[in-house]
Formats: C-alpha cells, sequence, structure tokens
C-alpha cells in the first residue's frame, strides 16, 4: 500500500529555529515543526506551506526540501514519508493555534528530551546546512530499534 506521505517545516532565524508545542492529536506533547498530511492533489511542498500556515499562522513562499525520513512501526505496513522542509524567509509572527504553541529556541538548546526520539539523530545535518535521509523503525512510539540516517547530495 502507498506510503503515508506527511510534511515538517523548521523555520529558522539563525541562531534560533521555530519548534511548537503538540497541544493535541498525533505527538500532543512533544515539541516539533509544523506540519501534516498531504491532501489529494495537492503538491507535497504546498502541503507543507498550508500546515505551517494553519497550526502557526506564518507564511512561507520559498520552502525548500531538505530531508526524507521513513518510518516503519513494528507491526504495521504503512511506511510513514516524512518531507521535511525549511526557510529563513517567512512572512507574519508565529501565533498559537489550537494545534500548536509556538516558541523560538536557541539551535544550541534544542529540547530533544521532549521531541520525538528520532529528531536527535538528524538534526545535525539539518543545523549544518545539509540534505539527509533516514530510515527508521519504531517499536511504539518512543523506542527506536532500527535506524540509518545519512547525508545527501539531492533529496
Ligand atoms: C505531521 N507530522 C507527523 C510526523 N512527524 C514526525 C515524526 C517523527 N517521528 C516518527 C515516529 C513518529 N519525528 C518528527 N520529528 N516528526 C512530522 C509531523
Amino acid at each position: 500500500v502507498a506510503n503515508k506521505l506527511l510534511t515538517l517545516v523548521l523555520l529558522r532565524q539563525a541562531p534560533r529555529i521555530l519548534l511548537g508545542m503538540k497541544k493535541r492529536g498525533f505527538g500532543v506533547g512533544r515539541w516539533n515543526g509544523f506540519g501534516g498530511k498531504v491532501e489529494p492533489g495537492e503538491t507535497i511542498k504546498a502541503a507543507a506551506r498550508r500546515e505551517l500556515l494553519e497550526e502557526s499562522c506564518l507564511v512561507c513562499n520559498d520552502l525548500k526540501e531538505v530531508g526524507l525520513l521513513k518510518f516503519e512501526f513494528l507491526g504495521n505496513p504503512q511506511i510513514w514519508e516524512v518531507h521535511v522542509f525549511t526557510s529563513n524567509n517567512f512572512e507574519g509572527e508565529a501565533k498559537e493555534t489550537e494545534e500548536m504553541r509556538p516558541q523560538w529556541f536557541e539551535e544550541k538548546s534544542i529540547p530533544f528530551d521532549q521531541m520525538w526520539p528520532d529528531d536527535i539523530l538528524w538534526f545535525p545535518h539539518f543545523l549544518n546546512g545539509k540534505k539527509f535521509s533516514g530510515y527508521i523503525v519504531f517499536e511504539g512510539m518512543d523506542k527506536m530499534v532500527k535506524y540509518d540516517v545519512e547525508e545527501v547530495e539531492s533529496i
């Protein structure tokens, strides 16, 4: 069955990065970038832009795809394909929404202990401005049983 397409947007204003505390639904209680599902007929980048606006009230017109993360969950045949985007060029002020409470973090104080466990694997590549690709197997929602993350020339 086709992979589940998801988006993740991490905006930067060096030396800071914008994260949101997920207030409900999947990933509740964890800091993350902004994102969601890709609707039928929508490009992945358009979905990323839409979810960023819905979840943070920010408009970004020059999202760049920098990462591709594939997740397998033991016991579930559906692979999740998370397309990671970034930009340092966006309009508006980040606002709290029903989904997310935004906060700017210094890049050297990212709250990994309150984020998805895989983030610590690929954030270093992301913060160094590299493109990355990863395959991560989870058992439940907290334990990584296998992973492989690498820098790539192109996504
Ligand atoms: C709307 N999407 C949901 C998936 N998502 C994930 C997932 C993820 N790990 C996977 C084990 C869950 N890790 C980060 N950082 N983000 C991005 C936003």
